[in-house]
């Protein structure tokens, strides 16, 4: 007797296909069962000029939580980073895997990295947060660039690089992993040069919160740290206010003594998308413990961000 296939609703960009077939097989160990991938067309893949105005990559989310909703499909995966940070009514993140190389990552011609880029270089990025923290790093290091907003998927977005339109894009090492294409990058950027987005390189499966049986056999696909370090994560970026579009940054990672996890560490940033202003603090404390310790941790370091004038920068992308 084989099991009645799990649906698995999936939005059609080669991204999301990837990252839906890597959870689908694992989701097929975990469950014993099959696992149909369902696609979802959202207005936001129909229409992607007015995405903006139409409220962000949630418009992505939204279809898909529709069809879960509406029992069309049993599960979805997200991308953490583009998940809003409100919990939706009737579902549930049943699961967030370990997540990947968090980084932020350059692809440029002739192998350049971030640093020997040609004077007055054009880097393409639709992020602010990019954008901020790229140009506060040009002006602290000498370099003469121009950040030049562009949007599309990854292959587009490396399209420009290849055409000689763009000197370089900025991209998640994650998105590039999961597409196959890592080894177009470039330059690694460091943490430290520029603060990834909340949850970046994690995933989140979602499915209907009454459906307790996949809710259980799902739990087996939850990293707990991840968990814990992207539920503070973003509860900063909640407590800042700020949507997915805000040039947050925010990154929690252990500190470990020898083979013994010490602290938490969690890092953010805000800023100005020219880099004139950047409000980038951190905090370390024991490792939470639970996800109302990781709740707080997030809203401490907002509340210091907030009290150095962090609110003052977001207000231009404010939506
Ligand atoms: N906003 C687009 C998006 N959403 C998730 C990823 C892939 C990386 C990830 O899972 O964090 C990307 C592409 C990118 O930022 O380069």
């Amino acid at each position: 007797m084989t099991e009645k296939a799990l649906r698995l609703g999936t939005r059609r960009s080669k991204l999301a296909m990837a990252q839906s077939g890597q959870v689908a097989d694992a989701v097929s160990q975990v469950t014993g069962r099959p696992v149909e991938l369902v696609e979802i067309t959202t207005y936001g893949d129909v229409s992607r000029e007015h995405l903006a105005q139409i409220g962000g990559t949630g418009v992505f989310v939204a279809a898909l939580r529709d069809a879960l909703l509406r029992g069309d499909v049993d599960f979805a995966v997200h991308s953490l980073k583009d998940l809003p940070t409100a919990q939706h009514e009737g579902l549930v993140v049943a699961a967030v895997p370990e997540r990947e190389d968090p980084r932020d990552v350059v692809v440029a011609r002739d192998a350049r990295k971030l640093t020997d880029l040609p004077r007055g270089a054009r880097i393409g990025t639709g992020a602010p947060r990019r954008m901020a923290q790229l140009n506060a790093y040009a002006r602290t290091h000498g370099l003469e660039i121009e950040t030049v907003p562009i949007r599309g998927n990854v292959d587009t977005r490396i399209g420009y690089v290849r055409s000689g339109e763009l000197d370089a894009v900025v991209l998640a090492a994650a998105g590039l992993n999961r597409v196959g294409r890592i080894d177009e990058v470039t330059d690694f950027l460091s943490v430290d040069t520029v603060l990834p987005a909340p949850g970046q390189g994690a995933l989140a499966i979602e499915c209907a919160a009454d459906n307790a049986s996949l809710i259980a056999a799902l739990a087996e696909l939850d990293d707990p740290f991840t968990r814990v370090a992207v539920t503070a994560e973003r509860s900063l970026l909640a407590a800042l206010e700020a949507g997915c579009s805000a040039p947050v940054g925010a990154l929690a990672d252990l500190l470990a003594d020898g083979q013994i996890v010490k602290e938490m560490r969690l890092r953010g940033v805000v800023g100005t998308t020219d880099g004139s202003t950047l409000v980038q603090l951190s905090t370390t404390g024991p490792v939470p413990e639970t996800h109302e310790a990781a709740l707080a941790l997030g809203r401490e370091l907002a509340t210091e961000m907030l009290a150095q004038g962090a609110a003052g920068l977001m207000g231009e992308r404010a939506h």
